[in-house]
């Protein structure tokens, strides 16, 4: 029987000019997991995403399956300064059960209380649980976050995390995240995969049970693998830990 959470890839070839971003791409995720991107600047994780996301054009040759219900969040909230929150979280939603699912996801959110707030006067964490509530309302079967705690503060960022795990949890979106952030990708995600040359160079399960640490000492082995999935010489983790 298929999940309609299922994502899967085939083929997926992307250039600009001569530029080849993504070369013969294959990519599975399974119904409700939570996968991390990683991958060098300018390696093609947003062109990936917003291809998933149907942003940009899909090739034809490529073999692309997707929820109908795909739901964005991206490193900046993208709200419309002229509409306040409640607005910036209902806009286009169709449905009568719309409004009372707004209520909830701006609850679920914890921003009941700033639903007539203006954007200009919301913290950057507010402004980007704000973007939540917009993707959540949606009810998306395929989440992607596209470094969406990059501009946080360090604290605000923790927060982030835990009630995107929360939020995950709650709805089991299909859910891919692009990081730049080794740490931030070990904590979240069940599997992380690394692009480089246009195709999915390592995957692997992250396979810690959740709270994870930093402490933890097989947070510490995954790390090093990563950076040095990610070309980080030796010497330049030793120097950072
Ligand atoms: N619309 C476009 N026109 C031309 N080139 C593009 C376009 N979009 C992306 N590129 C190029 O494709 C490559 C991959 O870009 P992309 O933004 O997907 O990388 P990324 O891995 O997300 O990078 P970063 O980590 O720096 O955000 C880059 O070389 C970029 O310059």
């Amino acid at each position: 029987m298929t999940d309609n959470r299922q994502v899967s890839v085939r083929g997926l070839t992307r250039r600009f000019g001569t530029n080849t971003v993504l070369h013969k791409l294959d990519l599975e995720l399974e119904p409700g997991s939570f996968t991390a991107l990683l991958g060098r600047s300018g390696s093609g994780k947003s062109t990936l995403l917003r291809t998933l996301a149907g942003l940009d054009p899909r090739p034809v040759e490529a073999r692309i399956e997707v929820p109908e219900a795909v739901a964005v969040a991206f490193q900046e909230p993208r709200l419309l300064p002229w509409k306040r929150v409640w607005e910036n979280v209902t806009l286009g939603l169709p449905g009568k059960g719309a409004p009372a699912r707004a209520e909830r996801a701006l609850a679920e959110v914890g921003l009941a209380r700033h639903r007539d707030a203006w954007p200009a006067t919301l913290s950057g964490g507010e402004a980007q649980r704000t973007a939540l509530a917009r993707a959540l309302v949606r009810e998306p079967r395929l989440l992607l976050l596209d470094e969406p705690f990059a501009a946080l503060d360090a604290l605000t960022r923790i927060r982030m995390h835990a009630l995107v795990l929360d939020l995950w949890r709650a709805h089991t979106p299909t859910t891919l995240l692009v990081t730049h952030d080794v740490d931030e990708a070990i904590l979240l995600a069940d599997r992380i995969l690394v692009l480089d040359a246009g195709r999915i160079a390592a995957d692997i399960p992250v396979g810690i049970e959740r709270p994870r640490s930093h402490g933890d000492a097989r947070f510490a082995a995954l790390r090093r693998r990563l950076l040095s999935e990610l070309g980080v010489e030796a010497e330049v983790i030793r120097e950072a830990a």
